[in-house]
């Protein structure tokens, strides 16, 4: 992977997130990172729009962890929520195979919406930069048998609306209309935005 020369070696990027795709993401800034897991309660009440839904738990998720980054000099704390959107309802991740199947049978065919929140707290003084992303991601007409092979592969367990873009769910999407990295869950280019606002050039 190519770097440019690091932008302001006084800030470290401390992400609160437990998400492989969010950390390797997170890396393409090229600033120093720091991995906290934020443990936060994911309820919102059902009347919320998605787009105050995510920017909530991104808030939320970066948060439940200042505190602890403050210990780090120069900390800006990085919280993220990525929610699929389909006819108004929510789709979060799948509680077992079969509500996977269900989901995808329901995006099979059509398009839908990636909500994905972003926020940036400056661990010291308590800063917070908050905004969303949203990209249309247009899917395949799928076969039954289909998605019962893509959820046997096990990867949707882990991802809002049971399909990850970035691994073998790309075989599953004929086009988007957005930025990719929304839909992966860490909208890579409002991150370098958001941290203008501290100060910081990016690239
Ligand atoms: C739609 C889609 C979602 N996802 C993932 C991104 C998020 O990790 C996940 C949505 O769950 P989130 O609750 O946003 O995040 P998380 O629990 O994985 O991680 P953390 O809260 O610790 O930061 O779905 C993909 O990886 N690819 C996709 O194509």
């Amino acid at each position: 992977m190519s770097h440019i020369a690091a932008p302001d070696s006084r800030v470290t990027l401390v992400l609160a997130s437990t998400s492989p795709r969010r950390q390797q993401l997170i890396g393409l800034l090229g600033l120093p990172v720091e991995i906290i897991p934020s443990h936060a309660d994911e309820d919102t009440p059902a009347d919320w729009s998605p787009a105050r839904i995510v920017e909530e738990l991104a808030h939320r998720k970066a948060s439940a962890v200042r505190e602890r980054a403050a210990q780090t000099q120069g900390a800006i704390v990085v919280g993220s929520d990525t929610i699929v959107v389909l006819d108004g309802d929510v789709l979060g991740k799948p509680k077992d195979r079969a509500d996977a199947v269900s989901m995808l049978t329901r995006l099979a065919g059509r398009g839908h919406e990636v909500f994905t929140g972003l926020c940036c707290i400056e661990a010291a003084s308590g800063r917070t930069v908050v905004s969303h992303s949203v990209t249309r991601v247009f899917m395949r007409p799928l076969a039954e048998n289909q998605i019962v092979r893509y959820v046997e592969s096990g990867e949707p367990m882990d991802k809002a609306g049971a399909y990850g873009i970035q691994e073998i769910g790309a075989m599953l999407v004929d086009r988007i209309e957005g930025d990719f990295f929304t839909v992966v869950g860490l909208p890579v280019s409002m991150l370098a935005a958001q941290l203008g606002e501290f100060g910081l050039q990016l690239p």
